[in-house]
């Protein structure tokens, strides 16, 4: 479809398992949207879910070389389907958060001076000191997350300075074990970049920076000053703070669009750059969301989201800087067993199908008649357990469920979990609370309904479910507009509102209060099981 003859902004979102694109004209309506999924469009990988997770089942990567293929592949098939580049006004874009690129010595020069005769991926093949780049689900830097805690003084000291506690997924602490496992790697690398501003490198045609929203989930930021932690920054790897520059606000215009696109693709040479953020602060920008509101992002992992104006930093659970509003900050809880343990217990039960996964949820009841279940395929970040474990009416473990209970049980702890420790991390659910669902399960009814029910509270859910993408686009905006001193709320005004999609059941809330009950309880038994397994 080709884009309107008006001008448009281009949001990017480089996510676990695919990369997006999505237009929005002047008038933020939708006029071109794009996908590249990385294990179906680029089979030569041998991904799954976008991602390799190591024999050891903590190491997980993705190669660098198949984001920079994927750039390039996308920007043919909009060339193909006529979309008018030369109509782009300015772009930004989102990265999964925590992943680490590692440029090696000299390949600054190169992004400089990319020939437009050749794809992306042919001239930056030899530019990388790592080639798979860790991601968000790598567990296996738990030593590098005990130094740092107590090299700064403690788990609460960490979170109240960075926002959060050390966790293993967090970009300095998987910098220390590149640097620890091979120094000559680390020193071999120019500079170090998460996966969002690698990717807005790539268009910029230079080095940019990190920006303050996607920094903070890197244990490296003071969230408050927004400048790098000097005694965090030494005790991950020497010389950090010079690979990664200083970090800017997320509204930066970094420059123009570098001339590799206009002379490959025909951009406008005065394309502007916005700076790139993570995916979940992007879509905290694409989602609109009000004081109070929660927002919950259903996709490669699951995430809980709301907007803060004060830190209060927690032993679980996130605070990042806003990316909308540079005084303001946003919370986080993320699940890693999200839509690929969806989607794992979907092909196990119901032959792949979605349509039978659903009927499962609408043929059993709220509350499951008591059976309750824990679905840890990889070792979950809240809590740090790993495994299935499933109780009865009675809290007896049990091996095994019908299809149709072990659906809901899934489903059901999923979102009990996300309920107990957003209300722990002391969200409050207000009666004015609701909730807006994002991400690819927020396509499926039957789920949302769920959502709902345990929440007690109303699910919205909005145009598209690439939050991350339309938030790109809409930041694109922003960043133009911050110049003329506009916030980010006028420039989304006519943006299409959020749309009901489910309302709690009657009878739910007292089904699900002494069922969130029991679920803390019997979380913390496979918690002490883990323990006492693990040793
Ligand atoms: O680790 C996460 C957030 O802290 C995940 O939501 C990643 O951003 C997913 F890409």
């Amino acid at each position: 479809m080709a884009s309107s003859p008006g001008l448009c902004f281009l949001g990017w979102d480089f996510s676990t398992q695919q990369l997006k694109v999505i237009a929005v004209d002047e008038r933020l309506r939708v006029i071109y949207e794009d996908i590249i999924n990385f294990d179906k469009d680029l089979p030569e990988f041998g991904t799954q879910g976008g991602v390799y997770i190591h024999d050891d089942r903590l190491s997980v990567s993705s190669p660098v070389l198949m984001w920079i293929k994927a750039l390039d592949l996308i920007l043919e098939k909009m060339k193909s389907a006529g979309f008018n580049f030369s109509t782009v006004k300015a772009l930004s874009g989102a990265g999964q958060q925590h992943g680490s690129v590692y440029w090696k010595e000299g390949a600054r020069s190169v992004l400089q001076n990319l020939s437009p005769v050749l794809p992306l991926h042919q001239s930056l093949k030899n530019c990388f000191s790592v080639s798979n780049s860790p991601v968000w689900m790598d567990s296996s830097t738990s030593a590098q997350c005990n130094s740092l805690e107590e090299k700064v003084g403690g788990a609460q000291k960490l979170a109240d300075i960075t926002g959060s506690r050390a966790y293993e997924r967090f970009t300095g602490n998987q910098i220390a074990k590149i640097y620890s496992r091979d120094p000559e790697v680390y020193s071999q690398t120019e500079k170090i970049s998460l996966v969002s501003n690698f990717a807005a490198s790539l268009f910029l045609g230079a080095y940019a920076p990190i920006d303050y929203s996607d920094g903070s989930g890197m244990n490296l930021l003071q969230i408050r000053e927004k400048v790098w932690n000097q005694v965090c920054l030494d005790a991950c790897a020497p010389q950090l703070g010079k690979k990664l520059d200083q970090p800017v606000p997320s509204s930066k215009i970094l420059g123009l669009i570098s001339p590799y696109y206009t002379e490959r693709f025909g951009f406008n040479p005065a394309c502007k750059i916005v700076a790139f953020t993570g995916d979940n602060p992007a879509s905290l920008a694409g989602m609109r969301l009000s004081e109070g509101d929660i927002a919950i992002s259903l996709g490669t992992s699951d995430t809980l989201f709301l907007w803060i104006k004060e830190p209060n930093p927690a032993l679980e659970g996130h605070v990042f800087c806003n990316p909308v509003d540079s005084q303001a900050f946003m919370a986080l809880l993320c699940y890693k067993n999200g839509s690929l343990m969806r989607e794992k217990i979907r092909d196990e039960f119901v032959l792949g199908s979605w349509e039978e996964f659903s009927k499962a949820l609408e043929s059993t009841a709220a509350g499951n008649g008591g059976k309750v279940g824990f679905y840890f395929d990889v070792r979950e970040i809240t809590p740090g357990a790993v495994g299935i474990h499933r109780f009865d009416a009675h809290n007896v473990e049990t091996p095994a469920f019908p299809k149709e209970v072990e659906i809901r049980a899934l489903i059901e702890g999923q979102f009990m979990a996300k309920r107990i420790h957003a209300e722990k991390l002391g969200y409050k659910i207000l009666p004015t609370t609701k909730i807006l669902a994002t991400g690819g399960a927020s396509h499926n009814k039957a789920i949302l309904q769920i959502l709902s029910d345990v929440f007690g509270v109303p699910v919205y859910t909005i145009d598209t479910a690439n939050s991350a993408c339309l938030g790109s686009a809409y930041r694109a905006i922003h960043g133009l507009a911050t110049e003329a001193g506009l916030p980010l709320t006028d420039v989304m005004k006519s943006a299409p509102g959020p749309r009901l999609a489910a309302t709690p059941a009657a009878g739910t809330s007292q089904i699900y209060q002494p069922l969130l009950k029991r679920y803390t309880e019997l979380e913390q038994k496979i918690l002490l099981y883990g323990e006492l397994v693990e040793g």
